[in-house]
Order: C-alpha cells, then structure tokens, then sequence
C-alpha cells in the first residue's frame, strides 16, 4: 500500500496573506487526517514564508497519522526536527532563496556530510529519507549514507508525464527497484497530481508513500478539501 501524505504548505501560503489565522493550519491537518490522509508534510523554509518554525511545534502533539518535515538540513531545522521528533524527516538540499524543491542531493559528493545528519536523526528514533533525482549513482550513494528511505524527485516525472509517460517513468522505476534491492524504503514527491499519480502507483510496487501538496490544493478549490483526498485515495489503491 502506498500512503498519502498532503502537505500543507500552501494553506500556510494562504493564512500569511493576511497576517491573521485563517485558514486555521492545525485544523486543516486535523481535518486532511479526517478525510483520509494518512499523514502530513510540510517543508519549513528559512524565510518561514509560508509553515512556520512555530506551527511545526504545535502539530506535532495533535496529529494522530504519521509526521513528515521535509527541508535543508541547516542548524535550525536540525533543531526544529529534534525537538519535536517527527516520524520522518526528509533531508532536501535546497538553497535558502529557492522557490521550490528544484533537485535531489548529490548523495556521493555529500555522503560524509548525510551520514552524520542521518545518524543523528536515527539515534533519537526519527526515521530518515533523502531527496533524491532517480539516478543509479544517487541511489547507490543514497545506501551509503545509512538512511531509512529516499524520496524521488518526481517533477521530471510529473514534467513529461502527457508527452511520453513510458519514457519519463523508467529511471524512476529503475531507481526504485535498485533502493528496495539495497534495502531502502521509496517516497515520492513534487507535482504529482491527480493525472500523473496512478500511472505511478501502478508500476512502481515499492512505492511506500507520496507527499503530494500543491495540486491536491488547488484541486480542493474546485472539489473540496475531504472529496478530494478521497479521489487522491483511489488512485493509490
Ligand atoms: C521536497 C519537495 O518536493 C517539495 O515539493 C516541497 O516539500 C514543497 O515545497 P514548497 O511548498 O515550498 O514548494
Ligand atoms: N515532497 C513533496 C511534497 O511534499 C509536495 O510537493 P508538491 O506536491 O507541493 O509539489
């Protein structure tokens, strides 16, 4: 079974518009719990402009499904995520002033540097992914690190999806197939929507769980936050 996680990022995007609580962040993850999400994501930037330090602390005591903190793994959010020992924590190697998620780590390059972040995380019982582009090497390096899981970068995936679906998938399932063979679980996440995510699911049998935010928010404009959690369900059962 693979689990959907829904970030909520953007509904923070929307509350620090106005500087007020509205829409109320721990009750829209309560809620995205109640409409069948099976955990919650969301990714703190430096600039906190949109999750902020603060709602992170306050979630992590509410939520009843699994916890994901995504993001750079500088002092700060080290901090953050010990504190308040999330289920997972997902490393991606961001810089500051990105305006998304835009590659995966180079896992040799930075291998000793992961290691020690990984080691860290798993000794105080938090389960680690790296964020990763679905390359062989990087899937190689990824074992090396020492970490629980990795999550694909699916936007190429996501990018290409309507030109040629067969093509665009094949490193990814290479990818997968390779991490599950090293004994690593396999995340994915970045654009995946409600037309490029069963097409997924269906061919990669190690897919453990999607951390999906954007679309499955803009689809709750038009369809409404519960019907359409359910619709990013089905197409993951
Ligand atoms: C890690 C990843 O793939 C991102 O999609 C991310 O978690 C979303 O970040 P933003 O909401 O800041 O774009
Ligand atoms: N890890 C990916 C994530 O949490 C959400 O990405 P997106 O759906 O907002 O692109």
């Amino acid at each position: 079974m693979s689990k959907l996680s829904v970030n909520i990022n953007k509904v923070a995007t929307i509350r620090n518009a106005r500087g007020g609580n509205n829409p109320d962040i721990i009750k829209v993850a309560l809620d995205c719990e109640r409409f069948g999400a099976e955990g919650i994501t969301v990714h703190p930037r430096p600039d906190e402009r949109h999750i902020r330090y603060q709602d992170v602390i306050d979630l992590k005591p509410l939520l009843t499904t699994e916890f994901n903190i995504e993001g750079r793994p500088d002092e700060r959010f080290m901090d953050l995520v010990l504190k308040t020992k999330p289920a997972q924590v997902t490393l991606v190697p961001d810089a500051p002033d990105a305006i998304t998620s835009n590659a995966g780590w180079d896992t040799i390059r930075h291998r000793a540097y992961l290691k020690d972040i990984i080691a860290e995380f798993k000794s105080n019982g938090i389960r680690t992914s790296i964020f990763v582009d679905p390359l062989i090497d990087m899937v190689d390096g990824a074992a090396e690190t020492g970490t629980d899981r990795i999550e694909l970068y699916t936007e190429a995936y996501a990018t290409g999806y309507h030109n040629n679906k067969e093509s665009v998938i094949a490193p990814y399932l290479e990818a997968a197939k390779l991490a599950a063979e090293l004994g690593l679980g396999v995340n994915a996440g970045h654009d995946l929507d409600l037309h490029n995510l069963k097409y997924l699911k269906d061919n990669m049998p190690e897919l453990l769980e999607v951390s999906i935010g954007h679309a499955l928010i803009c689809d709750a404009l038009y369809l409404g936050l519960e019907n359409t959690i359910q619709q990013y369900l089905r197409q993951l059962r």
